[in-house]
């Protein structure tokens, strides 16, 4: 037969629906417990929204389609920007700070990666001004939203999208020439970096502070005193200050054991303006979180909004399964079986009902359909005659009082 899977695409099957799921949930559970609401963008977007801005996702890696007036639309291949264009149209009407998260789609396409061309980001963005005290909270989300996931030996990488631009401002090298050397450095690749370097027209002394840049990891109060020393002007100064004083709100927080400050992170996206942090765990060579500041997004859209956000991959948490048994014991809830004449029709509907109110998985089939002899459920209840009868260790116990038969359904539910 053909197959008509395409390449690179898997099925997901109910029990990892079912792990996937969970997961979701302990993110967003979490997002609210910081102030954040939900919203969802729309799947599809004009090319031209993301052919006009700067900083945005390579035209190559965009899925176009085209509409039935021949417009060519794309697959939203960012979650960021279609937020940011979203309330800078109502911005009028917001409140100072506005804290939003999503769990979307997102569609990008390239060479390394042609079978990823779906995956699901589980973010969080918040259109506040750049104050050490929101950086460091937005931080910490993502941190307790790692622990949350029962990872404990992860790290938060911490850097700046300003470091390294402000340093390359002081050479002419070309965009090609800065790609390469941001490739470079972000794999710490230094043993290829001192020949490519050498052959660049850049000053000495900004050569050498280049160099020291994918050295420029680790403990964060010692990567601030290294820093210093390679601070060519206010710019890159004032940079370093805006992280120490995020850093000093964060000790606060009693996290620092996850901190590493790297200031050769560089993050996919263009648009990133300030602080930016990727989050890793061990054995899992990419990062399972991005995300920093964007303060100049907004003004894209003729609306400047300060802003800072993050970004989960959904598939890449899953993949990084030695943690995905934590998931998968989380209990689903009590499964009950409801049997019942069809005299008791309208009464055993009534019971599913309340029993349903508390959360529970109730199937209910009338007594002379046989299939629900094959259905698995934690427990059984008969409606054959007057009263509900709870299918107990192969023994029938009657119920005069629903709240009585509710708790002991509780006491089932919560047993291990
Ligand atoms: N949109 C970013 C993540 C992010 C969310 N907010 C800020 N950054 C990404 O896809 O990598």
């Amino acid at each position: 037969m053909q197959n008509y899977v395409l390449d690179g695409n898997k099925d997901t099957s109910v029990e990892d629906f079912q792990i996937r799921d969970n997961l979701i949930n302990t993110l967003k559970e979490r997002f609210k417990t910081y102030g954040y609401k939900q919203v969802r963008t729309s799947t599809f977007e004009y090319y031209d929204l993301y052919s006009t801005i700067t900083g945005t996702v390579s035209q190559d890696d965009m899925m176009k389609v085209i509409d039935s007036s021949g417009k060519v639309l794309v697959l939203r291949p960012d979650v960021t920007i279609p937020i940011t264009r979203m309330i800078a149209a109502n911005q009028g009407s917001l409140p100072a700070d506005l804290r939003l998260f999503y769990v979307l789609d997102v569609f990008r396409q390239n060479q390394e990666q042609s079978d990823r061309k779906e995956t699901t980001q589980a973010g969080v963005e918040f259109f506040g001004d750049d104050k050490p005290e929101n950086n460091a909270e937005t931080i910490m989300l993502a941190i307790h939203t790692m622990k949350d996931l029962g990872f404990h030996n992860f790290k938060l990488e911490i850097g700046h999208a300003g470091f390294f631009k402000e340093l390359i401002k002081q050479t002419s090298i070309s965009p090609q020439e800065l790609d390469q050397l941001q490739n470079l450095i972000q794999s710490k690749n230094i043993a290829e970096m001192n020949p490519f370097l050498d052959q660049l027209p850049i000053e000495e002394d900004v050569k050498s502070a280049i160099r020291s840049i994918p050295l420029l990891y680790g403990n964060p109060a010692d990567v601030i005193r290294q820093a210093e020393t390679i601070i060519r002007n206010t710019e890159m100064k004032d940079l370093l200050s805006n992280l120490v004083d995020v850093y000093e709100v964060l000790k606060d927080y009693g996290e620092e054991d996850a901190l590493v400050f790297n200031l050769g992170l560089i993050n996919n996206m263009d648009y990133y303006s300030g602080i930016i942090f990727q989050g890793f765990v061990e054995h899992v060579g990419k990062p399972l979180l991005m995300g920093g500041r964007y303060d100049n997004l907004g003004e894209q859209f003729s609306s400047p909004m300060p802003a800072i956000g993050f970004a989960f991959e959904v598939d890449d948490l899953l993949n990084a399964h030695d943690q995905e048994k934590l998931w998968k014991e989380k209990k689903d809830p009590l499964s009950i079986l409801v049997r019942y004449e069809k005299d008791r029709q309208k009464e055993a509907f009534e019971l599913a009902f309340q029993l349903r109110r508390n959360g529970w998985q109730v199937l209910t089939y009338p007594t002379e359909n046989t299939t629900a002899e094959y259905v698995s459920a934690d427990c059984s209840i008969h409606y054959t005659g007057e009263l509900p009868q709870l299918e107990l260790d192969g023994k029938l116990e009657t119920f005069t009082d629903l709240k009585e038969l509710q708790r002991i359904l509780w006491e089932m539910g919560s047993e291990d």
